[in-house]
């Protein structure tokens, strides 16, 4: 009988993408027992009791902080995610952020509403109130972007087209980020030259230990007065407690923000969305169906592309059986597996290796089935996570 394979879904999860994983093979559901892999968007998996049957854990998005991800490499389990996927949404609401901060808008449509009369007292009353609610233009203003991924790179470019100056800071920018950054985008050496000369900053960092309180007092300080925080990114990369003080003595103007909190609303000059950055129909058929391909090609393949704690390792098949295996970056995995496979009389056809950090993963193309025990010896060494017969379903 052909395999068949569980999808636990955790949020809701674009049926788009969903139909890339075939009926006849995937059981898909909110309830799926002993999954194979979960798909996942924003829900908190840190508290969850991950089954052990979970091969793999995708974020139908960009951002892996809410996936126990070192819990999962030490498994020997990869967490995918979907990048770049998203940026475009995310990208039209930090300018509308932009723009609704500059203009005063959420203010002036709470003016509007709270109008009352007939058509010429609320036509007098609009007359005398905008006054209140005047703006700036961001033509010729300085946005900081501080990172220049998938997200930050399309901020800075569509920034540029309005004709304001960009000040872009990533100490680890990918050289095919550079390339494909405008010429316009000034290089910041240090966070805080980018602060002290924006009128606009922009956060496109993922929330890691070092990002966590980014923007801290102290850099509320070093930002221009007058001027704009805008983060999409994650809350806890910015120390909000700071910005609010930033608000009430007028030295910010706005902090617009994807996360809303207790303590900030209702506060002046904060705009707080309700985590939409990638709440677009175009954004959410992009993640789910990058991950849902992604998901069955490890699972029925073995290939990993975009996950956050593994190499990318994609192998063409080249006979009906293959094992995929997940070990420790230490010297003499790649000797042990071998010797074990010619111990046991089976031919390797062909073998990929690669690492990052800790981690290394392997795929092994050989030439005849591998019986039950040598994949218990395989996974028997020391360093082996895991290990994965994939043979081809030929029938
Ligand atoms: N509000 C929402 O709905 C969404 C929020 N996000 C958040 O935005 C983050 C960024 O997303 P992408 O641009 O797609 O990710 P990405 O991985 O393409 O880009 C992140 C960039 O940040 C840079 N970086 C890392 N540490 C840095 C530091 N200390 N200083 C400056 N740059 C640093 C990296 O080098 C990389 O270029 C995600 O991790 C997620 O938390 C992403 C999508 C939707
Ligand atoms: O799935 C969502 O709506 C959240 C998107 C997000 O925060 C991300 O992709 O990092």
């Amino acid at each position: 009988m052909a395999k068949t394979y569980g999808i636990l879904t955790l949020n809701k999860i674009s049926s788009v993408g969903l139909k890339r994983l075939p009926t006849a093979s995937y059981r898909i559901g909110n309830d799926i027992a002993e999954p194979d892999a979960i798909l996942v968007r924003s829900q908190n998996m840190h508290e969850m009791d991950i089954p052990a049957s979970v091969l793999a854990i995708a974020r139908a998005g960009a951002g892996t902080n809410n996936v126990p991800v070192a819990q999962m490499s030490a498994r020997g389990v990869p967490v995918f995610n979907a990048a770049g996927a998203n940026a475009n949404a995310v990208k039209e609401l930090v300018i509308t952020g932009m723009l609704l901060a500059s203009r005063n808008i959420v203010p002036a449509l709470g003016f509007v509403a709270s109008l009352q009369g007939d058509d010429a007292s609320l036509h007098k009353q609009v007359e005398d109130g905008k006054k209140h609610y005047a703006g700036i233009e961001l033509r010729g203003r300085t946005l900081g972007v501080i990172g220049l991924g998938a997200i930050g790179r399309l901020v800075a470019d569509a920034a540029i087209r309005l004709g304001m100056n960009v000040i872009g800071f990533d100490p680890e920018i990918t050289v095919d980020a550079a390339w494909s950054l405008p010429s316009q985008v000034k290089k910041a050496n240090t966070v805080e030259e980018l602060l002290k000369h924006s009128d606009f900053v922009t956060l496109h960092v993922p929330l890691l230990p070092a990002t966590k309180g980014l923007i801290n007092e102290k850099r509320v300080q070093t930002m221009k007065s007058g001027s704009v925080l805008l983060n999409f990114a994650r809350d806890a990369i910015v120390d909000e407690a700071a910005v609010l003080a930033g608000l009430a003595s007028k030295h910010l103007r706005g902090y617009v923000c994807d996360f809303p909190t207790a303590q900030a609303q209702g506060q002046a000059g904060i705009i707080a969305l309700p985590h939409l950055g990638a709440s677009t129909e175009e954004a959410e058929d992009n993640c789910a169906m990058m991950v849902a391909d992604q998901v069955r090609d490890y699972l029925e393949h073995g290939n990993l592309v975009n996950t956050v704690n593994f190499p990318t390792l994609v192998m063409a098949r080249e006979s009906n059986y293959r094992l995929a295996i997940a070990n420790a970056n230490v010297p003499n995995m790649l000797g042990q597996i071998s010797s074990t496979l010619a111990g046991a009389g089976i031919n390797i056809h062909t073998m990929m290796n690669k690492s990052r950090g800790e981690m290394a993963y392997t795929l092994v193309d050989v030439d005849s089935l591998v019986p039950a025990e040598v994949i218990a010896q395989l996974a028997a060494i020391p360093g082996v996570l895991k290990v994965r017969d994939l043979p081809l379903d030929t029938k």
